[in-house]
């Protein structure tokens, strides 16, 4: 195991931020802390960069304890979303800043800077100045920094959460290959589910300074722990009082078992080659439902007609309301 966080709390003033943290993040692995905008995520990432102290709890990086020790002890790189780059310094040198002030030899920090930037495809811009890069390309610039020391550790907070959408995807595609060709054991924040479930090996959910589950993104979207982390993985409704996915609720127009629950479409929604209906039961819960235009096509559904839904085989439910949930989403849509 990489990087042992235990007992970790941290206060400011009343706030508790961190509440006995426990979680170890395996080596070579990409791992999310993944949560709401204020669960602890960067709170926690500063502890184990060494850029901020723990009240209670250690940590222990490599199996050298690391919790009294200053960021530049702990082996570490990081990139935060506003990363401080020397405007007047070409991109080569910004690389080659953290070997010059550690006074490698000449030679080895002109290869290194090459290789770092063949890494993150900048070879061609390495004369530019950090003004004349797009966004995307400053962020993988921050990056070869990072990595130019050889840290064992690199930490990411939000590393592309200033970026655009179509930006944001081509970055973690790359973030995914790279890792998959330097192993360094990786850590970085995110709000976006998406992102963590796409990129990360494994998957720290935290909200309200706990952990609320650990796992791959497997384990979480099909096995969450509780509301809370199916919620946040993913859209939800309610059928009979539990959480479940829309996709994983199966319209009829008759009874399919004793199970299915009998309602009225209130609202029918197309998005794409998608369907998205809302379903008013007679027990008065309102569901939504999605499926395929196909499916919908086939069972001639129209705002008005009877449904039966029933939970797939399979499904993953879970017991809870949706109001967990819309407070999730909220936080995600406000950019967290
Ligand atoms: N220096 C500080 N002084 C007081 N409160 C702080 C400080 N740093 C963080 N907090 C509080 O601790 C909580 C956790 O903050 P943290 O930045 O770790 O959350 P986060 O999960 O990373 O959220 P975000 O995605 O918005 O960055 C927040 O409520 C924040 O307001």
């Amino acid at each position: 195991m990489s990087i042992e966080v235990k007992g970790v709390s941290k206060r400011f003033g009343d706030f508790v931020a961190l509440d006995d943290i426990n979680v170890s993040l395996p080596t070579g692995q990409l791992t999310a802390l993944l949560g709401p905008s204020g669960g602890g995520k960067s709170t926690l990432l500063r502890i184990i960069a060494g850029l901020d102290s723990a009240d209670e709890g250690s940590v222990v990086i490599e199996g050298n304890e690391a919790t009294h020790l200053p960021p530049q002890k702990r082996n570490v790189g990081f990139v935060f979303q506003h990363y401080a780059v020397f405007k007047h310094m070409s991109v080569a040198k910004n690389v080659a800043f953290g070997l010059e002030i550690r006074k490698r030899p000449k030679p080895e920090i002109q290869k290194r800077v090459h290789e770092l930037l063949e890494l993150v495809h900048l070879s061609q811009f390495a004369h530019r100045l950090p003004s004349q890069l797009s966004g995307g390309q400053r962020q993988r610039m921050a990056l070869a920094r990072a990595l130019a020391v050889e840290p064992t550790v690199l930490l990411l907070d939000e590393p592309f959460g200033a970026l655009d959408a179509k930006v944001r995807k081509e970055l973690r595609d790359w973030l995914r290959r790279l890792h998959d060709e330097v192993h360094v054991t990786t850590v970085f924040v995110t709000h976006d589910q998406e992102e963590a479930l796409e990129v990360a090996d494994e998957i720290v959910v935290i909200n309200q300074g706990r952990v609320e589950q650990v796992g791959t993104p497997e384990e979480l979207y099909d096995a969450p722990a509780n509301d809370f982390v199916m919620g946040f993985l993913g859209d939800v409704t309610t059928l009979g009082g539990r959480l479940i996915r829309p996709h994983d609720i199966e319209v009829a127009d008759r009874p399919v078992g004793p199970d299915s629950v009998e309602g009225t479409v209130s609202r029918l929604l197309r998005i794409g080659f998608e369907v998205r209906i809302t379903v008013l039961t007679d027990a008065g819960e309102v569901v939504t439902v999605e499926m395929t235009r196909t499916h919908a096509r086939r069972l001639g559904l129209a705002e008005g007609a009877t449904v039966f839904l029933t939970a797939a085989a399979g499904a993953t439910s879970v017991a809870g309301s949706v109001d967990a949930a819309a407070a999730t989403d909220l936080a995600v849509a406000s950019g967290g």
